[in-house]
C-alpha cells in the first residue's frame, strides 16, 4: 500500500498534495512530518480519530495557516504565498460544517462576495450572473433568498458552486453529512459524482466510514499527527480501516439497549410529555420512566429537535404540558429544565454549548459550580479534578484541564458538551446528536455513557439521524412533518426505521 512520497513529484495527475508537513501549536504537535496526494477527478478521504491533524491538514491546504515546515502543491505548482487569497481561491475551497456565506446577504451577493472588483454593483447584472452560475452546476435556489434563509443542504450547494465559479477545480468537503438527513446526503453524493465526472477533485471528510465506500476511491487515515497509510478504499476493509485509525485491533462494539434489563412498565415516570405542540410539531406525546432510553428519529424537517430542545426549556410550547418526577415544568426556560433534573446535549455546540475562552475544566463545571463551593466560588483544585474526571471518562484529546476549549478539535469539544450535561447527573438527559463530529471510537464510549446513566436509573431522549446512536434506545419514535407516526421496540430494523422515516410506513 502506498506511502505519501514524492513518486509524482512533477505533480502529474494530482489536484493537491502535501509534503513533509509539520505545525504545532504550543506544546501540541498537530501534523507530524505528514503527507497527502489527491489525484484528479478523484475523491479522497481523510479520516482518523478527533484531534489525528484533519482540520489542521484543512488549514494549510485551504492556506490560512502555514505549516511549520513543508509544503503544499496544486496541479504541481507550488501553492500562492500566504497573503495571496485569490491565488489560493483559484486553487482550493473549502465546505465547512459551519457555513462561510454571510446570512445578512442574498444568496447573489454571497456569491460575488471578494469578487466585484473595482466596477459599479448593477443589481440586475450580479443577479441574472448569479442564477447562470447556479444553473450551471444545476443548484435550484432562488438568489434573492437571503442566505440566513437556506437549508444546510442548500447552503452547501451554494458554496460549492461559489468554488467552482471562482476557478476552483479542488474541493475540501469537512464533515459535510453532518447536519444532513439521509435523503440530502443522496443527493450531495450524487452531485459529487456528476462533478467528479467533470473533473472536480475532492477532499472529503467524514467519521461516517460507510460514507467513504459509497463515495471515494482513496483513502488516507491520519493518528495522533501522522500519516498511517493511504489506499483504494477497494483495498482497505471497514475492520481495517478503524484499526488503522485506533491503532488497535478489535473493531467496535457500540452499546446496544438489548444488554439492559427491560425497563418495568409500571417503574416510575421520569419525564412526562403531553399534546405538546410548538413550532414544527403538534400533540406530542410520550412517557420516558426511569432507567429508560428513548429515541426520536425523523428527517431534518420532522420536528424532532424542536420537540426536544422544547423539553430542555430552549422553545416555548403553545399548548401542552411537560412534567419531571411529577411535577409541571415552567416551558421555555433552561435553568427552570436544570433545576428539574433535566440535562441537555444541545444541537448547536458553538452556540448553545461552550464557552469557547474557558478551559476543558470550567466547561466541564459549569453547571454543577454551586455544589463545587460556597456561592458558586469553586477552589481550582475542585474545579481542575471535574476537568480530569471529564478527560479520562469521555477520552478526551487535550493537553489538560487547563486548555481553553477553543484550542480542541470540533469532536472533543463535543464530548466537553457531553461531559458538561452529565457533571450534574440530571435524571432526564436530552442528547441531541450526541455523537454528531465524534469519531467511531468515541462514539462507543459516548454511548456507553448513555447506556450508564440509564442503568443507574436517568432516563434519557437520544434524538438522533444515526442508526447507530438508536440502538442504545429501548424504544424508537419516528416523526414526521411534526407528529409521531411510528414507535418501535428494542427490535426495530434498519428498513422498518428507514421507511417511517421517510414516511413510506406507519405503524
Ligand atoms: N489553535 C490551536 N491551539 C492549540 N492546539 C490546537 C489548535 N488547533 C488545533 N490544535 C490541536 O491540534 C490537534 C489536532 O487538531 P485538529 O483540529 O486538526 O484535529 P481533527 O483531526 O480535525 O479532529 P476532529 O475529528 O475532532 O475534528 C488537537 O490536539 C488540537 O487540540
Amino acid at each position: 500500500m502506498m506511502r505519501v512520497s514524492e513518486r509524482t513529484a512533477a505533480g502529474a495527475g494530482l489536484a493537491a498534495a502535501a509534503y513533509h508537513v509539520t505545525k504545532r501549536f504550543g506544546r501540541t504537535v498537530a501534523l507530524d512530518d505528514v503527507g497527502i496526494e489527491i489525484h484528479d477527478g478523484q475523491s479522497h478521504a481523510l479520516v482518523g480519530r478527533n484531534g489525528a491533524g484533519k482540520s489542521t491538514l484543512v488549514s494549510i491546504l485551504t492556506g490560512l495557516q502555514a505549516p511549520d515546515s513543508g509544503k503544499v502543491v496544486f496541479g504541481g505548482r507550488p501553492a500562492p504565498s500566504l497573503g495571496d487569497r485569490d491565488g489560493w481561491r483559484r486553487n482550493v475551497a473549502c465546505v465547512y460544517q459551519r457555513s462561510t456565506i454571510m446570512p445578512e446577504l442574498s444568496v447573489a451577493e454571497n456569491l460575488f462576495v471578494n469578487r466585484q472588483g473595482r466596477t459599479l454593483i448593477s443589481w440586475s447584472k450580479l443577479r441574472r450572473q448569479a442564477t447562470e452560475i447556479l444553473e450551471s452546476f444545476d443548484v435550484k435556489v432562488d438568489v434573492t433568498t437571503p442566505a440566513s434563509d437556506l437549508s444546510v443542504e442548500q447552503r452547501q450547494l451554494v458554496e460549492i458552486a461559489r468554488a467552482l465559479s471562482g476557478g476552483a477545480r479542488f474541493i475540501i468537503l469537512d464533515e459535510p453529512t453532518a447536519q444532513l438527513d439521509g435523503p440530502a446526503i443522496g443527493r450531495l453524493f450524487e452531485k459529487m459524482r456528476t462533478l467528479q465526472a467533470n473533473g472536480v477533485t475532492f477532499l472529503f471528510i467524514s467519521h461516517h466510514l460507510q460514507e467513504i465506500y459509497e463515495v471515494c476511491q482513496e483513502v488516507t487515515v491520519y493518528r495522533d499527527a501522522r500519516h498511517i497509510i493511504t489506499a483504494p478504499v477497494s483495498e482497505l476493509g471497514r475492520a481495517e480501516l478503524i484499526d488503522a485509525m485506533t491503532g488497535e485491533p478489535g473493531g467496535l462494539s457500540v452499546p446496544g439497549a438489548t444488554d439492559r434489563d427491560l425497563v418495568d412498565p409500571a417503574g416510575a415516570v421520569a419525564l412526562d410529555v403531553r399534546n405538546l405542540s410548538g413550532d414544527s410539531f403538534t400533540d406530542v406525546t410520550f412517557q420516558v420512566r426511569a432507567g429508560e432510553v428513548i429515541g426520536l428519529a425523523g428527517s431534518a424537517s420532522s420536528g424532532k429537535h424542536q420537540v426536544a430542545e422544547t423539553v430542555y426549556g430552549l422553545r416555548r410550547s403553545t399548548s401542552g404540558a411537560i412534567e419531571a418526577a411529577g411535577r409541571k415544568v415552567k416551558p421555555g426556560s433552561v435553568p427552570a429544565a436544570l433545576r428539574h433534573g433535566i440535562g441537555c446535549v444541545p444541537r448547536d455546540r458553538h452556540h448553545q454549548g461552550l464557552v469557547l475562552d474557558l478551559t476543558v475544566a470550567e466547561n466541564a463545571a459549569m453547571t454543577v459550580m454551586n455544589k463545587l463551593g460556597p456561592g458558586g466560588f469553586v477552589p481550582p483544585g475542585r474545579m481542575t479534578a471535574v476537568g480530569a474526571r471529564a478527560i479520562g471518562s469521555y477520552d478526551i484529546v487535550t493537553s489538560g484541564p487547563d486548555q481553553p476549549v477553543a484550542d480542541l478539535s470540533g469532536g472533543n469539544q463535543q464530548k466537553v458538551v457531553m461531559a458538561r450535561a452529565l457533571a450534574g447527573d440530571p435524571q432526564v438527559l436530552v442528547l441531541i446528536n450526541p455523537t454528531a463530529g465524534v469519531d467511531v471510537k468515541s462514539k462507543e464510549s459516548l454511548l456507553g455513557v448513555v447506556d450508564r446513566a440509564a442503568r443507574a436509573g436517568a432516563a434519557a431522549i437520544v434524538v438522533s439521524d444515526e442508526l447507530d446512536d438508536l440502538k442504545v434506545c429501548d424504544r424508537v419514535l419516528v416523526m414526521f412533518h411534526g407528529r409521531v407516526v411510528a414507535e418501535f421496540g428494542r427490535d426495530w430494523t434498519e428498513h422498518d426505521l428507514v421507511a417511517a422515516i421517510e414516511g413510506v410506513s406507519e405503524r
